[in-house]
């Protein structure tokens, strides 16, 4: 996989380096570039020098904060994106970003982050890339507003290439993880096998392996139900609500 990421503060994204994608493996599996956006800034649309490389600009129809340029992002993303790339834009206006879709995203021959920062980016740029038939996703990663887009993209990026097949040493634990089948992982334990008066459950020290999995199982639905209730409702948003 291609990884490319636009933003305006590169220097974020050295940290990449240390994570996940430090390992030698992964560096043959995801090749990672990081663009500073104002690159592409240093040239004003009418081709008068801008000094000052400006990436944003007064909202229309008034209201607080900033908007980042569609044409100083359009020049970008025409040079990074590659036919068949993936255009992921970070925010709270976006769809959840779930297991499922880093899933769908591990098989993605170049996946590019658009760091928005200020307001967000004009809205005219992800509609441009869909309507010259780039897969396009705006993307939350919760229901709360961070100052830019990086620290989400970075998220984004270890929950997808962690699943990059050949990727991770021990393929069964990206299985076995919370979300896999839609249910929050059951509880761990390691030794010592009492601690602070706190005992493993019995179970786990049967050796048995039917009675270890269904215990497992119940523990996975009991936390489910106790945090994630919404994870176990049925599609509340079924295509009549949403549909016009
Ligand atoms: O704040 C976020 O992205 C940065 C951003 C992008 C556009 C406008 C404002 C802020 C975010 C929150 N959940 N997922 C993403």
């Amino acid at each position: 996989m291609r990884l490319d990421i636009v933003t305006i503060f590169p220097e974020f994204f050295s940290a990449l380096d240390v994570s996940l994608l430090g390992k030698a493996r992964a560096a043959e599996l995801v090749e990672t570039n990081v663009h500073d956006l104002r690159d592409w800034a240093a040239i004003r649309a009418d081709g008068t020098p801008d000094v000052h490389r400006t990436v944003d600009d007064s909202p229309f129809g008034g209201g607080a904060g900033m908007v980042m340029k569609a044409d100083v992002w359009g020049k970008a993303l025409d040079d990074v994106l590659e036919p068949g790339g993936v255009l992921v834009v970070p925010t709270p206006a976006g769809v959840p970003f779930t297991q499922a879709l880093a899933l769908d995203l591990a098989t993605a021959p170049q996946l590019v982050f658009a760091c928005g920062r200020y307001e967000g980016i004009d809205a005219r740029v992800p509609e441009h890339y869909a309507s010259a038939g780039f897969r396009v996703l705006e993307v939350s990663l919760g229901d709360y507003v961070l100052n830019g887009g990086e620290v989400a993209a970075f998220a984004m990026i270890e929950a997808v290439t962690r699943l990059i097949p050949g990727f991770m040493g021990n393929a069964q634990s990206i299985v076995e993880e919370s979300h896999a089948d839609g249910l929050l992982e059951y509880p761990s334990y390691t030794r010592p096998a009492s601690w602070r008066g706190l005992d493993v459950p019995e179970v786990l020290m049967s050796g048995h392996h039917g009675k270890i999995e269904k215990w497992r199982h119940e523990q996975s639905e009991q936390r489910t139900r106790e945090r994630r209730p919404d994870l176990l409702s049925p599609d509340l948003l079924g295509p009549d609500l949403l549909a016009p």
